[in-house]
């Protein structure tokens, strides 16, 4: 068949398409798959790529799965990557944790792959956005769960999974994948109660929402992570544009959302006091020339000091700056059908050098770790 897939208009949880129902819930590797269009006649103002998923079989969802899947893998590594951040695990070391590495990072972001897959599945499948929310949280906890036991039971990217498990299924049903209107659609989604999710968690972001009375990961979800759309992608263009290196605007991203987040990581750790440093720090690196100018990187030597003296660290604004690099990424057409899961995967410069253990395919890993498909669904014993 050779239709296109739509999912509009978003937001009465429809999906049109010219594709039978029963095929959009068959997942099979077929020999045809998606094919995106890059539209540079579009307004370059808005970036927007419009593509369309040629339904030649109902195998180029799945395919449009896992190009999904690998882009957050992706983002997950390339956050963990970026130095000097401050206070956070980068490709120097822990920062202000004692737990976390950037192997380990690593580790985790590859054996959530599994289920990047089946949330961008999850997307293109669920019909409604009720059914949709209820499938992302049995696969989030299913996804929270096998990090930890990847990790040895420590908290690497609970903030990620939540935040780029929204964004992808917000990606899987197709459309329109401008960053703008991921986030939205992925705050409507957030916006859903799922019914069967713990009413107490006993995590500290859950602790320090309450104490503080702020609203955290879940708000800013549920807002249409306002800290990525209107903080982090415009200092990222922005830095860009000014000529700043890749790595420099990356960090110019983080810094911008560090200064405008109710970051729960920050508040657990330092109260409000370390909070409101860590923001008005971040701001005075930005407003000094951010991360690409000499003055902008004493202030950012100077905040780094700051945190690691006070033992803060800013996880949650991590977790969306890997948010906006899978959303740029996107926007960019740097992923999707310009990069493919196999041929990223067999770059020795993307995947030896953080990869534990060094060779391999992920996918392999996750399957031998019991990640596939059906074992994804079952609900972890908390
Ligand atoms: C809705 C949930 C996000 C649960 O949220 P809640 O607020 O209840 O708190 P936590 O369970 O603690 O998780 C929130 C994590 O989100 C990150 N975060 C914090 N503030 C913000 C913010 N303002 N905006 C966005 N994101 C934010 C943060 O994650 C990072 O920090 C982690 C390290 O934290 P932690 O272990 O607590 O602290 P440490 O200091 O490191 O501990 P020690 O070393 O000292 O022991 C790190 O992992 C980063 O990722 C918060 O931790 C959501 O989780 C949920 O409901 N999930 C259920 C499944 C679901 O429904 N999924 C659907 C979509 S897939
Ligand atoms: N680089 C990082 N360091 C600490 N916590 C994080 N959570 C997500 N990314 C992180």
């Amino acid at each position: 068949m050779d239709g296109i897939f739509r999912s509009e208009p978003w937001g009465d949880g429809t999906i049109t398409n010219r594709v039978a129902p029963k095929e959009r819930h068959v997942h099979r590797a077929l020999p045809t798959g998606v094919h995106l269009e890059s539209r540079p006649s579009m307004p370059s103002s808005a970036q927007r790529i419009r593509f369309h998923a040629r339904m030649d079989s109902a195998g180029s969802t799945e395919r449009w799965a896992r190009v999904l899947a690998d882009a957050a893998v992706r983002a997950l590594v390339e956050e963990a990557a970026l130095s000097p951040k401050p206070g956070l695990a980068d490709s120097r070391g822990g920062g202000a944790h004692d737990d976390l590495s950037f192997a380990l990072m690593c580790r985790s972001a590859h054996v959530l792959h599994p289920f990047f897959v089946a949330m961008a599945r999850a997307g293109s499948c669920e019909v409604s956005l009720q059914a949709l929310r209820e499938r992302l949280g049995l696969l989030g906890r299913s996804a929270e769960a096998a990090m930890l036991d990847a990790t040895g039971g420590v908290n690497t990217h609970r903030g990620a999974i939540w935040a780029l498990g929204l964004l992808l299924a917000a990606a899987g049903r197709g459309g329109d994948i401008s960053a703008q209107v991921l986030a939205a659609r992925a705050g409507a989604i957030a916006r859903c109660e799922d019914p069967a999710a713990p009413t107490c968690t006993g995590n500290k972001g859950e602790a320090a929402r309450r104490r503080y009375g702020v609203g955290g990961a879940k708000a800013q979800a549920q807002a249409g992570f306002p800290q990525v759309v209107r903080a982090a992608l415009p200092q990222l263009r922005r830095s860009r544009r000014l000529g700043a290196s890749e790595d420099a605007g990356r960090l110019d991203a983080l810094l911008a959302i560090m200064a405008g987040l109710d970051d729960t990581c920050l508040l657990s750790r330092g109260g409000r006091q370390g909070l409101a440093g860590m923001q008005a720090r971040a701001a005075g690196v930005l407003s000094a020339g951010g991360a690409g100018t000499a003055e902008g990187q004493r202030a950012l030597r100077r905040l780094n000091d700051y945190a690691l003296a006070w033992r803060l660290s800013p996880g949650g604004a991590a977790d969306l700056l890997a948010a906006a690099l899978f959303l740029d990424g996107l926007e960019r057409g740097r992923d999707g059908a310009l990069v493919h899961a196999d041929s990223w995967a067999s770059d020795p410069g993307n995947t030896e050098a953080c990869r534990p253990g060094g060779a391999g395919n992920w996918r392999a890993r996750a399957a031998e770790r019991g990640c596939q498909s059906v074992g994804l669904l079952q609900e972890p014993s908390r």
